[in-house]
């Protein structure tokens, strides 16, 4: 049994974070482990209150499941504040995983889940051990300070991040307009490829960026190798996006049980 793990916050709502994830993990296949940062009170409209978990508690759950379980790959979502970044950092180290970082920063319903003075340490200590990230466009311009416009932004952007020490980086067109939704990605070694997808006209998108991280994390955790988990796993959201449920007053959850049923061949396209 492939044995994933998010460590990230909880969306009681259950469209993002940690239920998000382990939706996605169950959907794929692999077995799914969680480190709890945060909790969340949140639905379809937004967060309304965030009760964090100490550094301590968050490196005791990671640690509980790695003294026991064979984890090959593990996906941080929300993690909150520097000092949780450094905690899960220093305790990742230890393990040889392939780690995928999803940097979140904002809720939808413009919630604050990473503290602004925690960028820092998600630069410095967590990004050099990642195999890749995630950022959405407002994601990629707070870490690099670059204000994304032009295709060359995304690539000067793409290379600032790189240079941090990940090994590749997916830059998420979601936020972008255009009949496409077009994700970039650019490897350490300057390899890059481009996917895209029919943009779905829908309000339905709360967890998105979860749900894609947590596709990419179960992939790899399959043994996919990266170019292939990171196709795959845009496969998945665009499936969880066009199949909607339609459920809440504000922006609903992505339909995570959507992959396996949906055709998805031929729906992404390579450049
Ligand atoms: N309306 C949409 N139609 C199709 N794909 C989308 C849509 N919105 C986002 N995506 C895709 O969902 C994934 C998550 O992207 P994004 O929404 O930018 O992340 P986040 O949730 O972190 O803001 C990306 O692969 C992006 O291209
Ligand atoms: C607990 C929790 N974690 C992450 C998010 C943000 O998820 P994301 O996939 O970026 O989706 P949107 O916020 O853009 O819908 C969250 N809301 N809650």
């Amino acid at each position: 049994m492939n044995i994933v793990m998010t460590i990230a916050g909880s969306d009681s709502s259950g469209g993002a974070g940690i239920q998000a994830d382990l939706k996605t993990f169950q959907e794929l296949g692999v077995y799914g482990t969680s480190a709890i940062t945060a909790l969340t009170a949140q639905n379809t409209l937004g967060v309304s209150d965030i009760l964090a978990a100490s550094p301590e508690f968050t490196v005791a759950q990671i640690q509980a499941v790695f003294e026991d379980l064979q984890v090959t790959a593990v996906k941080t979502g929300m993690l909150f504040s520097a000092e949780i970044i450094e905690a899960v950092t220093e305790e990742l180290q230890k393990h040889s995983v392939q780690l995928v970082v999803d940097p979140v920063m904002i809720a939808k319903g413009g919630a604050s889940l990473l503290q602004q003075e925690a960028i820092h340490a998600l630069k410095t200590k967590l990004l050099p051990i990642a195999t890749v990230l995630t950022p959405n466009i407002p994601e990629a311009e707070e870490i690099t300070g670059i204000q994304i416009e032009t295709v060359q932004d995304i690539e000067t952007a793409a290379k600032k991040i790189l240079a941090l020490g990940v090994q590749c980086v997916v830059m998420k067109g979601g936020h972008l307009e255009g009949e496409e939704a077009v994700d970039m990605v650019y490897f350490a070694d300057g390899a890059f490829f481009a996917m895209s997808s029919e943009r779905i006209n829908t309000k339905h998108t709360h967890g998105t960026g979860c749900t894609f991280s947590a596709a990419l994390t179960a992939f790899l955790g399959k043994g996919y190798a990266l170019r292939d988990a990171i196709i795959e796993a845009k496969h998945f959201i665009q499936a969880a996006i066009s199949h909607p449920l339609n459920i809440g007053n504000g922006h609903g959850p992505t339909n995570h049980f959507a992959y396996r049923k949906a055709q998805v061949k031929g729906q992404v396209k390579l450049h």
